[in-house]
């Protein structure tokens, strides 16, 4: 068996258009072991038959999970921006987000709505989930996280403004810990003409309204 059929997920992911080689054999390989040695810390016995592979398929799904550390968002948005006189206000909402919080390496997860108001440059529709992904997929909390998506969006396609709002609920807050099963966390960040009371009430107004 060649390394790509021992590793076929290996292209997995969001690197579509860039290939980082971030499920090479040597990295899964240490990762294994380490995971090995955590089941065993445990309590488990890593050896029993539906443990075999375990260790390799926590090394394989961790890598995916913070495959953001390999990819660049500035490039992903200068690979798509096109000249375009459209000078309102454009919405992408309902993006999922799926994030690991830095401090327990807990599952975070909901929604990012995102928008921008451009300034002689568009840029394509399926990047700003993409950039979304980049930023999530490492270890994070949720107001970096929003943060960085603000920036990155404002410093590489210079909009007149920005605006970014984040729900998500955090498995280390219901799985353990405080055990609050319900509670939703809202963080947002804005540049330029969303600091302005009336261009943000008309994202949020956007992001609230149902279609149809
Ligand atoms: N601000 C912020 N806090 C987060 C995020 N994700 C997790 N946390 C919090 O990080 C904090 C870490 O607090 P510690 O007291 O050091 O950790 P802990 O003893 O495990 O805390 P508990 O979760 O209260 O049991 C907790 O309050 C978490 O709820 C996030 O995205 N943003
Ligand atoms: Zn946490």
């Amino acid at each position: 068996m060649n390394k790509t059929d021992a590793y076929p997920d290996r292209d997995e992911g969001i690197d579509g258009y860039k290939k980082i080689d971030r499920y090479n054999t040597g990295l899964i390989d240490n990762l294994s072991g380490l995971y090995h040695n955590v089941l065993e810390q445990i309590g488990e016995d890593p050896n029993r038959e539906g443990l075999l592979k375990t260790p390799e398929r926590m090394a394989k799904a961790m890598l995916f999970l913070t495959q953001g550390y390999d990819l660049n968002a500035e490039e992903i948005l200068k690979s798509a921006m096109f000249k375009e006189e459209y000078s309102q206000m454009v919405v992408v909402k309902d993006i999922e987000v799926y994030s690991m919080c830095e401090h327990h390496m807990l599952p975070f997860f909901g929604k990012a709505h995102i928008a921008y108001i451009p300034n002689g440059h568009v840029v394509g529709l399926s990047k700003i989930p993409r950039v979304v992904d980049v930023f999530a997929r490492r270890l994070q909390v949720q107001e970096r996280l929003t943060n960085e998506i603000r920036d990155c969006i404002q410093e590489t396609l210079n909009p007149l403004g920005v605006g970014v709002v984040i729900e998500c609920r955090h498995l280390c807050m219901s799985m353990r810990g405080v055990q609050k099963q319900n509670s939703v966390t809202t963080t947002s960040a804005f540049t330029g003409e969303f600091l302005k009371e009336k261009t943000r009430t008309e994202f949020l107004n956007l992001i609230t309204a149902k279609l149809g």
